[in-house]
């Protein structure tokens, strides 16, 4: 049994949108997952058919071995849903939150107290929790969010963008909450983001979604190594012979992806050593002259390229109204 498992999963909108486009993953037990790509790809609308809040046109989803579609409930037992946007009363402090939620969840009264004490230290709220949310930073609250996500210890947690709009160093200590949650309670996570960098430090694996379709599945470490282990990016001072040269290039017996910007070529390689001469030489011969050149590794924000063809930019997915709205519409959709 996987912690998450979906066949052709589709969702078409009222619109005619086909938001999610036969997306089939399988989540193994344990695993942190990532669902990685740009505002629109149909992350969120996965993760809502996931968590039993939105209908699936087509297609099968199973969570915690339950079918989102017949066990609604079931499914609902075993996971904890953190939102994008925060679910927290800014007028209650960190416990009253806590215990909120825990009523709202029916976890047994005897239990709640010990549970909720547990999670704060774990949220490392336990000196602030008699202090009003609203006195918290960016970073604490998301942690309450998250601590809310764990109150009926699920067997699947999902994340929605976890550290969306905070800065980097918050983003950085949320990461390691969530590795500290998942190697405590061995929990299988579902995140979706769109930060490279966050898929590539948390996730076993992943999954890079655009216009609805799963473009590839693998682990980043794998993802990163199919484009070679280096890259080397160079700018030429004309145009005119280009693609001569790319062409040239591509026939080198260490080369496994080229592609062009204006004047500068990205060329993926399994070794650059050997590359950057057999470069010079090549445009030598053809008479353009080298600018500038540098050796790289791949991220993946480089994988992300090869695969859909553009760059995936990180201030696409700030908070704004109209998004909230979008979610409100989907929600009733
Ligand atoms: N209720 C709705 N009705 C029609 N189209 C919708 C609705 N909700 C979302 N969409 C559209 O479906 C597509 C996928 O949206 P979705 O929110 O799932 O993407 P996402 O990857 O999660 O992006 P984001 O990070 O902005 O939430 C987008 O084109 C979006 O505009």
């Amino acid at each position: 049994m996987y912690a998450v498992e979906t066949d052709k999963l589709s969702k078409v909108y009222h619109s005619g949108l086909k938001a999610v486009d036969e997306v089939s993953i399988k989540l193994e037990n344990g695993e942190i997952f990532g669902f990685l790509g740009p505002n629109g790809a149909g992350k969120s609308t996965t993760i809502m058919i996931l968590t039993t809040l939105l209908k699936p046109t087509s297609g099968k989803a199973f969570v915690a071995g339950f079918d989102v579609a017949t066990q609604a409930k079931s499914v609902r037992q075993n996971i904890g849903y953190v939102q994008q946007d925060s679910t927290i009363d800014e007028y209650l402090t960190g416990r009253e939150n806590l215990e909120l939620q825990a009523r709202l969840n029916h976890i047994p009264k005897d239990i709640r107290t010990k549970r909720i004490d547990e999670i704060l230290g774990i949220i490392e709220l336990s000196d602030r929790q008699n202090e009003a949310a609203v006195t918290y930073s960016g970073g604490m609250r998301k942690r309450l969010d998250i601590g809310g996500g764990l109150l009926n210890m699920p067997k699947v947690l999902f994340l929605d963008e976890p550290t969306l709009g905070l800065d980097i160093q918050t983003r950085y200590k949320i990461w390691e909450y969530i590795k500290k949650i998942h190697d405590e309670f061995e929990m299988s996570i579902f995140l979706t983001t769109h930060y490279m960098e966050e898929a590539d430090k948390l996730c076993n694996n992943i999954s890079i979604i655009d216009n609805g379709k799963i473009k590839i599945t693998d682990s980043p470490k794998a993802l990163k190594n199919a484009l070679g282990n280096e890259i080397v990016i160079f700018e030429i001072n004309s145009e005119i012979k280009l693609e001569q040269l790319v062409s040239e290039i591509k026939k080198l017996a260490t080369v496994k992806d080229v592609s062009t910007n204006g004047s500068i070529i990205t060329v993926f390689t399994t070794s650059g050593d050997q590359l950057i001469p057999q470069i010079f030489q090549q445009a030598s011969s053809l008479e353009i002259k080298i600018e500038s050149i540098s050796l790289t590794k791949p991220t993946l924000d480089d994988v992300f390229l090869s695969h859909t063809g553009r760059a995936l930019r990180e201030d696409e997915g700030k908070y704004d109204k109209k998004k909230m709205r979008e979610r409100m519409r989907r929600i009733r959709a």
